[in-house]
């Protein structure tokens, strides 16, 4: 007798994201439509290209269904679980009204990506339904549909805290993602802090997603050329500090963890990537929104307040050249 497979609608099929799906289908347990924008033409006629650490070399890979939009994907559902995988730049756009249409009342919404305070909107949005936290441990791109999968995936799925959707109900959706996304070459595991996850999370990406995206170098280079014990390591301890004034005490060692955690290679964190691709980053999830828990919990937090002035200049300029912001033709000056 055939089990009916779990729908999920993924989001974002990204470095990230991809693999998601692929490690959903290769478990076999759930079908997955995914809403492609760039990738569709390219995709749709010869698959994804993935050079994966966990999963080998896969010449062509489709999901299950392929959608142009959230409206379009709709014939293949309804889905029990949406994935969200894309970047989150809230400051130029949420994705909530984008998933609008194919959320029901059943629906859990999985968000798999970096950062804190992520959830606040989708929470508000869909106050009846399951919102799951991924924080996921990967590197992974994706460059004209070709994903190059460098470290193995291990994800952890929780709910978020402020989701106030019955708790046990929650706690049993996440449970069964957990199951149907686990393979025999990936890990995840069932959160049971979403906000010490995220924290401890942050330690590396608002530094050396931070610092790489600054200066243009991968995060062995950044060593190799000396920033990472003059910059990183100062950074990482205010990331402690900062967790700490939230509730959150990260032990010492996780600085050593998240420096020695892309070893041996060079690797450019996801943050870089969108610096290499000319697209927006992640600067307030990442950066702005521990800035201004320091600020407001009285925390010193130079070097952190630093790098979130300089990535977002960096990000205006990125703004800019998308058409999404307009520097006056005449430079105003003070009167
Ligand atoms: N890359 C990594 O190794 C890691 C990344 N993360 C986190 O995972 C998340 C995803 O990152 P990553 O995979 O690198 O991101 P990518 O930039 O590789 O991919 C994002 C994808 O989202 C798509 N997208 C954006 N908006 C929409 C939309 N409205 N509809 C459909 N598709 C959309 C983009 O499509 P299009 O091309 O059309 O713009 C793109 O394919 C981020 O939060 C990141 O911080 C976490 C751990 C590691
Ligand atoms: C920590 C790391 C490098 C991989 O999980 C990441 O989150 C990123 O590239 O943004």
């Amino acid at each position: 007798m055939s089990v009916e497979k779990t729908k999920i609608l993924l989001i974002g099929s990204g470095g990230v994201g991809t693999i998601a799906s692929y490690a959903l289908e290769y478990a076999g347990k759930s079908e997955v439509t995914s809403v492609l924008r760039s990738d569709y033409n390219k995709v749709t006629e010869k698959g994804f290209s993935i050079d994966s650490c966990d999963y080998g070399q896969i010449d062509s890979f489709r999901p299950s269904h392929i959608a142009k939009s959230v409206e379009d994907s709709l014939r293949y559902g309804p889905f029990e679980y949406i994935l969200v995988v894309t970047k989150s730049v809230p400051e130029v756009g949420s994705m909530v009204d984008v998933i609008a249409p194919a959320v029901s009342d059943n629906t859990a919404i999985v968000l798999i990506q970096n950062g804190i305070g992520i959830e606040g909107e989708v929470i508000t949005k869909f106050p009846k339904n399951a919102v799951l936290s991924g924080v996921s441990m990967i590197g992974s791109s994706n460059i004209d549909s070709h994903i190059n999968h460098e470290a193995p995936d291990s994800l952890k799925v929780g709910v978020f805290e402020s989701n106030k959707a019955v708790k046990d109900v929650t706690q049993a959706v996440c449970k069964k993602f957990v199951e149907i996304y686990s393979n025999d070459k990936n890990s995840c595991v069932y959160d049971e802090s979403v906000k010490f996850t995220r924290w401890r999370k942050l330690v590396y990406n608002a530094t050396l997603n931070s610092v790489c995206a600054i200066t243009g170098v991968d995060s062995g280079r950044l060593e190799v050329f000396g920033g990472t014990d003059s910059i990183i390591r100062k950074a990482m301890r205010e990331v402690l500090a900062v967790a700490k004034s939230d509730g959150v005490e990260l032990p010492e060692d996780v600085i050593d963890f998240m420096i020695r955690s892309d070893d041996p290679v060079y690797y450019a964190p996801s943050m870089l990537i969108d610096v290499h691709k000319g697209n927006l980053m992640e600067v307030e999830v990442i950066s702005g929104n521990a800035v201004r828990i320091a600020e407001k919990n009285g925390v010193s937090a130079p070097y952190l307040t630093l790098l979130y002035e300089l990535l977002k200049v960096i990000q205006k300029k990125t703004m800019e050249k998308k058409g999404l912001l307009t520097v006056p033709k005449e430079r105003p000056v003070p009167k």
